[in-house]
C-alpha cells in the first residue's frame, strides 16, 4: 500500500498480507511491514513493524467516522469479533463515548469472554449477534467471516455501524438489506467499489467518503442508520508512521 502525501510531507509503503489460519496457531493474522522514505530524494528513512499501526490506525479511522455519524449520546457499544481490531476499536471509541454497556459476540464464547474480562464490568460476552446488537447505538464488525453476520432486522434504527472486516470483493459481513437500507459512507469510493463484497454484492449506493463529511462537502446523517465501510488506506499508515518517527525524534 504506497502513499505520497505532499501535505504531510511523507512517502511510505506498507506490505501487508493476512492469513486467517494463523489465528489457530497463536500468531498474528496480519503480517505488515512499513517502509518510510525521504520524499525529497527517495532514500530509506525507516523500516518499522506494521502490525500495531494497522490495529491503531484502522480503529482511529472508525473513530473519526463514528464521531460524525453516531448519535453523540451513544451509550451501548456492540463488538462482533474479539481479536486485535476488537480491542483497538474499543480503545479508540472509548476516547469519544462513555459506554455504559459493551456487548461482545465472537465465533467462540471463550474469545468473547476473554475480551469482556479485559474490558471490565461494563462488558458482557453474548451468545448471539442479535443479543449483542439489539440495544446497541454503535456496532463494530471485525471478524473473518465470508458471509453476513449482522442483519438489518436486529439493528436499532439510528444506530451507526463500523464494518471493518470482509475486505475482499467476494466476502461479506453485513446483510445486503442493511447495506441498502442505511446511509453508506466509505473511506475510499474507489477502494470500496473494487474490494468490498459488502458494497459490490449488495449494490448499495455509496453516499459519501468520510473525508467529504469532515471537510463539510457531504452531510453526516447521524439521526439515521449509518454504515461506515472501512477497507484501510495507505495514507492512514503513512501519516501514522510519520507520527512514530516524530515521537522518536523528540524522545
Ligand atoms: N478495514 C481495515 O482497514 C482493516 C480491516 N481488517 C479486517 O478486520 C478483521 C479483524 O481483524 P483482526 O482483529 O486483526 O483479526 P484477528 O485474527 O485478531 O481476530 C479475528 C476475530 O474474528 C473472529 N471471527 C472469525 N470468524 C468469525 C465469524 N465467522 N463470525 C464471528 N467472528 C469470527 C475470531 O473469533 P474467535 O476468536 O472467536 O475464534 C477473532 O476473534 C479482518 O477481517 C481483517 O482483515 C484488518 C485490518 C485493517
Ligand atoms: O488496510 C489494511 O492494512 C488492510 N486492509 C484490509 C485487510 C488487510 C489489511
Amino acid at each position: 500500500m504506497p502513499c505520497f502525501s505532499a501535505h504531510e510531507h511523507v512517502l511510505a509503503t506498507k506490505l501487508v498480507a493476512f492469513y486467517p489460519t494463523n489465528y489457530d496457531k497463536g500468531i498474528p493474522t496480519h503480517m505488515a511491514t512499513l517502509m518510510v522514505f525521504d520524499p525529497e530524494n527517495g532514500s530509506l528513512k525507516a523500516i518499522m513493524d506494521g502490525e500495531v499501526i494497522t490495529n491503531l490506525r484502522t480503529a482511529a479511522a472508525s473513530a473519526v467516522a463514528t464521531k460524525y455519524l453516531a448519535n453523540p449520546k451513544s451509550q451501548v457499544l456492540a463488538i462482533i469479533g474479539a481479536g486485535h481490531q476488537a480491542r483497538s476499536h474499543h480503545q479508540a471509541l472509548s476516547t469519544l463515548f462513555n459506554f455504559t454497556e459493551v456487548n461482545i459476540y465472537s465465533r467462540t464464547l471463550e474469545s468473547a469472554e476473554k475480551l469482556s474480562q479485559e474490558i471490565g464490568s461494563t462488558a458482557k460476552a453474548c451468545s448471539s449477534v442479535e443479543e449483542a446488537v439489539k440495544r446497541a447505538d454503535i456496532i463494530v464488525t471485525v471478524t473473518f467471516s465470508k458471509v453476513p453476520v449482522l442483519f438489518a432486522k436486529w439493528v436499532k434504527p439510528g444506530a451507526h455501524v463500523n464494518a471493518v472486516g470482509a475486505c475482499r470483493p467476494d466476502w461479506q459481513e453485513i446483510d445486503p438489506d442493511l447495506m441498502r437500507g442505511s446511509v453508506l459512507y466509505v473511506d475510499s469510493r474507489e477502494g470500496a467499489m473494487k474490494e468490498s463484497g459488502d458494497v459490490i454484492l449488495s449494490k448499495a449506493e455509496v453516499y459519501a467518503e468520510v473525508g467529504e463529511v469532515v471537510n463539510g462537502t457531504k452531510q453526516a446523517f447521524c439521526e439515521k442508520t449509518t454504515v461506515f465501510k472501512s477497507l484501510g488506506m495507505a495514507v492512514e499508515d503513512a501519516v501514522s508512521a510519520n507520527l512514530v518517527l516524530d515521537k522518536l525524534r523528540t524522545t
